[in-house]
């Protein structure tokens, strides 16, 4: 150990290990000067790193550190904290080493943030259905972190799911449900509840005065008063008039075919959307390698690459870091001062 000051890491989870989360972590690291990317830790096997790292014919030196190890690692070698799980997962190919090893990183991760080891958490893609057959009970991070805020920080937080980048930031009011439970899932609550949460986000970490808000409709033509369908009449426009009277800037129920051109994103800064992909389609259409995903609500940081594990490619080489490389930098930004553990206990 040197005598520098200790500087908060992020720590950044493995993901899924067949799919591309150890390829971009490395490239990360390797990227690290150009990409201007903050001291991160890897919680995963090093000896299932090292042997990515080969397969990929990355010169990534590995260093096994305790956290508190990493800032001064991390200038000759990418820091890895050993969960103590072997994995043994080809890419490409989960086996019954991929669910233990993915959920314990993230345990890790948010339990580094509740001790003051780590300043946030970046999430690497997991494979929801693998994680599900090994009984994992949520439907994905954004969930389950939330349930572990009410573990370590005394508070289960309603988590929101936004999807952020420089041109547009979508937020979907229901995630990870089918599309026919939607309208059954969706009230004037929740799209009120979300749209708190998210305006105060914006203001408290994201540093905007006034957040405009843009509330999708959930049927074509916004309901065309009803003909269309009723939820957005019955459902969302009340929400709009809660916002709004509440003082958010809130407007809505809007055509959601409209939403997402030059001009109209021009006139807010988050668009509430009613369904998964009504928000995720527009935003990895325009920046799918920009975007990051931002779960709003919590006591601490988390941020995520906009994709998934990306099967097809793991382990080939054409994995492209740059949605990670985002998710570091805006984790990086958004955990300030404010988020030492004492101050987002
Ligand atoms: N945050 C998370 O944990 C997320 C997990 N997933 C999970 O990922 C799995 C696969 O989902 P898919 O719908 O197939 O989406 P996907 O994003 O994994 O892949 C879609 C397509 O994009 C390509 N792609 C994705 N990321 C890329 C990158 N960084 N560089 C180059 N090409 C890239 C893939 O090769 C594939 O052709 C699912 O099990 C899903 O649950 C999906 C999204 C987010
Ligand atoms: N489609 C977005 C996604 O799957 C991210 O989910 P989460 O694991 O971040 O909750």
């Amino acid at each position: 150990m040197s005598g520098r000051p200790f500087v908060q890491p992020l720590a950044l989870t493995l993901g899924e290990p067949a799919g591309i989360g150890p390829d971009i972590a490395l490239l990360a690291w390797l990227y690290r000067h150009t990409a201007r990317l903050p001291p991160f830790l890897l919680l995963a096997d090093p000896v299932f790193v090292a042997e990515r790292a080969r397969r990929l014919g990355l010169a990534v030196p590995l260093a096994t550190v305790a956290p508190n190890e990493t800032a001064d690692a991390f200038a000759r070698a990418l820091p890895v904290v050993d969960l103590g799980l072997p994995i043994t997962a080809a890419p490409g190919r989960p086996d019954a080493t991929s669910a233990p090893a993915a959920l314990a990183a993230i345990d890790r991760a948010v339990a580094l943030v509740a001790a003051g080891e780590a300043a946030a958490v970046v999430t690497n893609p997991i494979a929801k259905h693998v994680l599900y057959e090994a009984g994992f009970a949520h439907p994905g991070h954004t969930e389950y972190l939330a349930e572990l805020s009410g573990r370590l920080f005394g508070a289960a937080p309603l988590p929101v799911m936004m999807l952020w980048s420089p041109t547009l930031a979508v937020v979907p009011v229901t995630v990870h449900i089918p599309l026919a439970a939607v309208p059954a899932r969706l009230s004037t609550d929740l799209v009120v509840e979300t749209g708190r949460i998210v305006a105060r986000d914006l203001v408290g970490r994201f540093g905007l005065d006034r957040p405009r808000l843009a509330i999708a409709g959930l049927n074509p033509h916004a309901g065309e008063g009803g003909a269309l369908g009723r939820e957005d009449a019955e459902i969302v426009a009340p929400a709009v008039a809660a916002l709004a009277a509440d003082g958010i800037a809130a407007r809505g129920p809007l055509p959601a075919d409209t939403l997402f051109h030059d001009g109209a994103r021009k006139t807010y800064d988050a668009a509430l959307c009613m369904y998964h992909d009504q928000a995720l389609i527009p935003i990895k259409t325009l920046a799918f390698h920009d975007a990051v995903n931002v779960t709003l609500g919590l006591p601490f940081v988390r941020t995520s690459p906009d994709h998934g594990t990306a099967f097809d490619i793991a382990g080939s080489g054409r994995a492209d870091p740059s949605s990670l490389m985002a998710a570091l930098r805006l984790a990086a930004r958004l955990a300030g001062p404010r988020d030492t553990p004492a101050a987002a206990a």
